[in-house]
C-alpha cells in the first residue's frame, strides 16, 4: 500500500540538486570554465540524475549510461529539442541550421540533406583524395621541421588541416597558411566563444531591460560584428561561385567533385527542398563549426596522451609500421587494418570527448525519468564526459588502456552502447560521425608511421598537462608542441 505511494509521490518530486538562491538559481555553484567537470562533480554528490536552475531555467544534468539510454533513446522524442539561446540563434540565422534547430520539419529536411546530399557515405568516400592530399602536405611541413630540428606546433597544425580539408570540401577552396587562414581562424575561435556564452536575457528571459543590459555590456554588439563578418565571408563564397560560374582563379580548385556549395546551390535551382541563401550559410556554419575543431581536437588529446604513455605510443607505432611495411604515407584504404590505433583513438574519445556535454538538448513536454518529474522547457545536459569515467561502467576509468576497447570487446561510438557516446545518440546524433573518425584516423595514423615523437628540451613528460579550454568543443588549453624525428 505505502510503496505505491512513495513511487506515486517521487514522480511529483524534481530530481535532487543543490539549493538554489533566489532569482540566480544556482548560478553560483557553477564553474562556467569547466562546465562538464563541475557538473560532473556535483553527480557525485547528487546521483546521476541532478536538477539545477540558472536564472529562470529549470536544468537537469544526466551522468549514468542507464539515464542517458532512458533520454537518448526510450525518451528521445522528448529529449530533442534545442534550447533557444541568443548567441546561437544569431549565429545559425534563427536556428535554420541543425544543430540548433529546434526539432520540426525544417530541422528533418535539412538532417535530409546533409545526409543523403552533401555527405552521404558515397559522397564522403569521394572527397578521399581531399582529405589524403591535405594530409600529405601537412606531413611535408612536419618533416621539413623535423629537418631542422624545429618544433612542430600540433595544435596549431591540426587546425589548419582539418579547416582546409572542410574548407576545400564545402568551397573547393584551400588557404594558405599564415594571413588567409588566421582571418578564416579568428572567425571560427570567436564564434565558438559566441556559441557557449549566455546572455542576460537568456538567464532572465521575459525580465523588462533585459535585451538593453545586454546591449550596454557590450555583448550584443560584439555578436552582431561577428555575424556580420561571417555572413560577408560566406555571401562571398555564394558570390564568387554564382559570378565565376564555378571558376575560382586565385585559388587553387578542386573540380572533380561538386563541393557543399554546388550541392547546396543546386538544390535551391531545383526547388526539391524550400532552400535559399540563409539556408546554404546556416548549413556551412554548421559544417565549419563542427567538422574542424572536432576531429583537431581528437588528434591533439590523443597525442597528448601518447605522448605520456609511451608504451602505448611504441605499441601503436609498431602496428602502423608492420602493418603497412614500407611505403610513403598511409592512404585511406590501409586505416581497416590498424586495430591498435583504432582501440587508441577510442580510448582517447572516451576520456576526452570532443563535445563533453554533447550539444545541450531541451524537453519537449513534461515526462518522468528515474521516478522524477522533468517538466516541459526543462535544458537537458547529457554529460558524456561523466558517462565515460563511470566506475559503474568502467575499469580503471582514469587510465588511458586502449586495450580495454580489444580483444571481443564491442562498445563502439555508434550511439548504441550508452556508457560511450562521444557523438551523442538517437534522432540528433551526429551525422558527420563518419567523416570525422576517417580524418582522424588518417592524421594519426601518418603522424605515427612517418615519425619518432619526443619532448623538447628540458620539459618533462609530466610537465605536459590534460587542461581543457572552455567552449563547445573542448580543446587542450596549452599547446601540445613536441619534436618530431624521422
Ligand atoms: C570526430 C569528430 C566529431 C565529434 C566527436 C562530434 C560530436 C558531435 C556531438 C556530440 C553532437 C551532438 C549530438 C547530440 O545532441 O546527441 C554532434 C552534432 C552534430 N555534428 Fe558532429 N562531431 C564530429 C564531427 C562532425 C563533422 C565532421 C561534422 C560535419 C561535417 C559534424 C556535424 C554535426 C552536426 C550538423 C550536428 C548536429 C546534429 C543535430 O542536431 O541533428 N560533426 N556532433
Amino acid at each position: 500500500y505505502i510503496l505505491p505511494k512513495i513511487i506515486k509521490n517521487k514522480s511529483n518530486l524534481n530530481p535532487p540538486g543543490p539549493p538554489g538562491l533566489p532569482f540566480i538559481g544556482n548560478l553560483h555553484q557553477i564553474d562556467q570554465s569547466s562546465l562538464h567537470t563541475s557538473l560532473w562533480n556535483l553527480s557525485k554528490l547528487y546521483g546521476p540524475i541532478v536538477s539545477l536552475r540558472f536564472g529562470f531555467n529549470s536544468a537537469v544534468v544526466i551522468s549514468s549510461a542507464t539515464l542517458a539510454k532512458e533520454v537518448l533513446k526510450t525518451q528521445d522524442l522528448v529529449f530533442c529539442n534545442r534550447p533557444l539561446f541568443i548567441g546561437q540563434q544569431k549565429i545559425t540565422y534563427d536556428g535554420i541550421d541543425i544543430a540548433f534547430s529546434s526539432y520540426n520539419e525544417h530541422w528533418r529536411e535539412m538532417r535530409k540533406i546533409f545526409t543523403l546530399h552533401l555527405f552521404s557515405p558515397k559522397r564522403v568516400q569521394s572527397f578521399k583524395y581531399i582529405r589524403e592530399d591535405e594530409v600529405a602536405s601537412a606531413m611535408k611541413t612536419i618533416h621539413d621541421l623535423a629537418l631542422s630540428s624545429k618544433m612542430v606546433n600540433l595544435s596549431e597544425m591540426m587546425k589548419n588541416v582539418t579547416t582546409n580539408m572542410m574548407m576545400r570540401v564545402s568551397f573547393g577552396k584551400r588557404y594558405q597558411y599564415g594571413h588567409e587562414i588566421t582571418n578564416v581562424f579568428r572567425l571560427l575561435n570567436e564564434l565558438q566563444a559566441y556559441l557557449v556564452d549566455l546572455y542576460v536575457s537568456d538567464i532572465w528571459p521575459g525580465l523588462p531591460f533585459v535585451g538593453l543590459v545586454d546591449r550596454l555590456m557590450g555583448k550584443k554588439n560584439r555578436l552582431e560584428k561577428c555575424f556580420r563578418d561571417l555572413d560577408s565571408f560566406y555571401q562571398q563564397l555564394i558570390d564568387e561561385r554564382l559570378v565565376n560560374n564555378r571558376k575560382h582563379k586565385s585559388c587553387e580548385e578542386d573540380k572533380d567533385e561538386d563541393d557543399v556549395i554546388d550541392t547546396l546551390l543546386q538544390l535551391v535551382k531545383d526547388k526539391l527542398f524550400n532552400l535559399n541563401h540563409e539556408h546554404i550559410k546556416a548549413m556551412l556554419m554548421d559544417v565549419l563549426i563542427a567538422g574542424t575543431d572536432t576531429s583537431a581536437a581528437i588528434v591533439v588529446w590523443a597525442m597528448t596522451s601518447l605522448i605520456r604513455n609511451h608504451k602505448v605510443m611504441k605499441k601503436a607505432q609498431e602496428e602502423v609500421r608492420n602493418v603497412i611495411g614500407k611505403n610513403s604515407k598511409i592512404n585511406e584504404d590501409d586505416l581497416p587494418k590498424l586495430t591498435y590505433l583504432k582501440a587508441v583513438i577510442k580510448e582517447t574519445m572516451r576520456l576526452y570527448p570532443p563535445a563533453p556535454l554533447l550539444v545541450p538538448r531541451e524537453t519537449r513536454k513534461d515526462s518522468i525519468v528515474h521516478g522524477y518529474k522533468i517538466k516541459q522547457k526543462t535544458l537537458v545536459y547529457v554529460n558524456a564526459w561523466a558517462v565515460a569515467r563511470d566506475p559503474n561502467s568502467w575499469e580503471s576509468p582514469e587510465e588511458f588502456l586502449p586495450e580495454r576497447f580489444l580483444g571481443g570487446c564491442d562498445i563502439d561510438f555508434k550511439g548504441n552502447d550508452f556508457e560511450f557516446i562521444p557523438f551523442g545518440a538517437g534522432r540528433r546524433i551526429c551525422p558527420g560521425m563518419s567523416i570525422g573518425v576517417i580524418t582522424v584516423e588518417l592524421l594519426l595514423a601518418n603522424l605515427l608511421y612517418l615519425f619518432d615523437w619526443g619532448l623538447p628540451n628540458g620539459i618533462g613528460k609530466e610537465d605536459i598537462d590534460f587542461d581543457a579550454m572552455p567552449g563547445i568543443t573542448m580543446h587542450k588549453r596549452n599547446e601540445l608542441c613536441l619534436l618530431a624525428h624521422v
